[in-house]
């Protein structure tokens, strides 16, 4: 089974796989950007905002999870994978095109592999306030509380139209509970 841990920058997707780790150390845990050898470089890239276009920035993301579909998706269709992030956030974040055209784009880039259960961690506005002034923030992170807001809504859009299980949590939540909520819908049927 594939499973993938979403929500936008902070909502605590680390805390969490490292929690899950312990959970279900047979696991094999991954993530995008960056699960493959290709991958590494291309996060680099990404990261440092060497791209100009939005649209080359998409590709590169693309390329990412095309690379990690064969690499590391289909080379264990019979493991539990968990992903930090997905082609949600390749959707969610490319807010210049449309996301039923964005939703095409990644069945052609994933061959239709999409996962079987998606958790999105959700932040309320002062929490993400809270967050963010704590930490460094990368390229994309430095452009600010509203653009993740709205990215965080068009995560939820994204994960409503399609057809996946999914659970949405308060990212606000005590961390083991949150832990708690997410081992439970892992081994739910
Ligand atoms: N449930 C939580 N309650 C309070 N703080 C949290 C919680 N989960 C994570 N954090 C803190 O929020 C920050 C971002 O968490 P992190 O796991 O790195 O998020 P992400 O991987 O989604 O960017 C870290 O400082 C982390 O310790
Ligand atoms: C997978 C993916 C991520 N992203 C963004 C989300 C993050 O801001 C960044 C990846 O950074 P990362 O460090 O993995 O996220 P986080 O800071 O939450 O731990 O790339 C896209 O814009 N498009 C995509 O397809």
């Amino acid at each position: 089974m594939y499973v993938v841990l979403e929500g936008i920058d902070t909502a605590g997707k680390s805390t969490q796989l490292q929690l899950l780790k312990d959970k279900f150390p047979s696991a094999v845990f991954t993530k995008e950007p960056g699960g493959t050898k290709l991958g590494i470089k291309l996060r680099e890239m990404i990261l440092n905002g060497e791209a100009n276009s939005n649209l080359a920035e998409m590709f590169m993301f693309l390329a990412d999870r095309a690379e990690h579909t064969k690499e590391v998706i289909l080379k264990n269709k019979n493991e539990l994978v968990i992903s930090d992030r997905s082609f949600i956030s390749g959707i969610a974040y490319a807010l210049d095109e449309e996301i039923d055209k964005l939703i095409e784009l990644n069945r052609l880039a994933t061959s239709n592999n999409f996962p079987q259960k998606v958790i999105l961690l959700e932040l309320s506005k002062e929490e993400l306030e809270k967050r963010l002034s704590q930490k460094q923030n990368d390229s994309i992170e430095k452009r600010g509380i509203e653009y993740l807001l709205n990215i965080q809504k068009r995560l939820k859009e994204t994960i409503l139209k399609l057809n996946i299980s999914y659970k949405f949590i308060d990212a606000s939540l005590n961390i083991n509970e949150i832990e708690k909520i997410i081992e439970d819908f892992i081994n739910a049927k």
